[in-house]
């Protein structure tokens, strides 16, 4: 295998069939492939009362020196229903200057980019004055409990301290060059458990029917905008995801019903001061009138899910200069610096040191025919191998 082509190093990633959390053997070839490389190669599999353990790798190239530190995922979503796909998911086949294949573009593609452009980097220049680390974790795609926030640990308490982060998702809407992701929004999923009376729905005075209440919650819930955004971030945003009282009955009243939702929120909003909004909206519609006259505020609870995010931006610096500039270079193209767009594991790494995100064209990552154009793999390519050579110039 050829380490600087990024095509071939790709195929072999898509062929381990990674589907989250199990590893797949992707972390075992990307492993054997750095350590051929040079680089000074860990597995730590870590666990949790609750979840699944999964596989990790660390692998560090340099002694000392500024220390650039390239984060992913080998971990793949589902490949969902075969007949969807024109191709086998792990087959990596090339179609019409294309890999088809689950992780194509989300984010095996980014990995062999990466391991390709230091490659390259290194035989053109020798040993970069520094060190370079991939932080590769199996679990993104998934509940993220024993992959990256655990892998950041594990390394600090072996006394890595990193410089800066690249992470290699899939960051470009329309085409390679378009956008960096400078941050993200925040996180905070909610279940709103309203307790009601069961009953005959012909006779509903006897009963309390907790949807009315639920939908008096949704709408003051949803009744008005949460900010107006910020020159960084969008406008914050609550999407109610269900509502469910898993009744099957039509003339019955259910005792339960639940409200879920989610709120992507910028930085005008801490996580405790968002909790504190909403659980202000949440008394509002419990004891709003209209659905449910003459009744006392309806009975329910909030219940915050695990683990939410707050919004955080990376600040301009040596790290996006570089970056950019190497997108300049490359493509003649100027990125858009973005916070849009989902969370990832750069909310973890930004509490260890500044982190920007870019990768492929991200349009049909979690599809059925997930691909990449092998030109645009190329590209990446020679992006991050500029990339690499500008960081290490700017901290000479
Ligand atoms: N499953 C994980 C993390 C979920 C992260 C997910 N991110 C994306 O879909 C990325 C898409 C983009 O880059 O815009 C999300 O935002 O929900 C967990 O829940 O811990
Ligand atoms: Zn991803
Ligand atoms: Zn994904």
């Amino acid at each position: 295998m050829d380490p600087t082509d990024p095509v071939a190093i790709l195929a072999g990633l898509i062929r381990c069939p990674s589907v989250t959390p199990r590893e797949g053997g992707a972390l075992a070839f990307l492993g054997a492939l750095l350590s051929r490389e040079g680089f000074e190669v860990a597995r730590p599999v870590f666990e949790e009362a609750g979840s699944e353990p999964v596989e990790n790798l660390f692998a560090r190239s340099g002694g000392e020196g500024p220390h650039l530190v390239f984060a992913g995922h080998t971990d793949v979503v589902p490949p969902g229903d075969l007949g969807d796909w024109s191709r086998d998911p792990f087959a990596a086949e090339i179609v019409d200057g294309e890999m088809i294949g689950r992780g194509a573009v989300d984010m095996k593609g980014g990995i062999a980019a990466f391991v390709a452009a230091h490659g390259r980097y290194v035989r053109k220049n020798g040993a970069q004055k520094g060190r370079v680390s991939f932080l590769i974790t199996g679990d993104e795609e998934g509940p993220a409990v024993n992959g990256t926030v655990k892998l950041l640990d594990w390394a600090k308490t072996r006394g890595e301290r990193f410089d800066a982060c690249l992470v290699g998702e899939p960051t470009n809407p329309d085409a390679l060059g378009d956008m960096i992701k400078i941050g993200r929004r925040g996180s905070l999923s909610a279940e709103v458990r309203i307790t009601g009376r069961q009953g005959h729905v012909a006779y509903p005075h006897l009963a309390d029917n907790p949807v009315r209440a639920a939908v008096a919650i949704a709408d003051a819930l949803l009744a008005s905008p949460l900010d107006e955004g910020t020159e960084t971030f969008q406008p914050s945003n609550l999407e109610i995801t269900a509502i469910e009282t898993g009744n099957a009955s039509v003339n019955v009243i259910p005792a339960r019903c639940s409200i879920f939702f989610n709120v992507r929120f910028n930085d005008t909003w801490s996580v405790e001061t968002l909790k504190a909004e909403l659980a202000a909206r949440v008394e509002r519609g419990a004891a709003a009138d209209r659905l449910r006259p003459g009744r006392a505020p309806a009975s329910c609870e909030l219940l915050w899910r695990e683990r939410p995010s707050a919004a955080f931006s990376t600040r301009p610096g040596a790290l996006t200069e570089a970056l950019v500039a190497a997108v300049e270079e490359t493509t003649g193209r100027r990125p858009q610096l973005s916070t849009s767009g989902g969370t990832s594991d750069a909310r973890f790494i930004k509490d260890h040191c500044p982190v920007i995100e870019f990768g492929l064209v991200g349009r049909t990552m979690h599809m059925s025919n997930e691909r990449v154009a092998l030109s645009e793999l190329q590209g990446l390519t020679d992006i991050y191998e500029a990339f690499i050579a500008r960081w290490f110039a700017a901290h000479a």
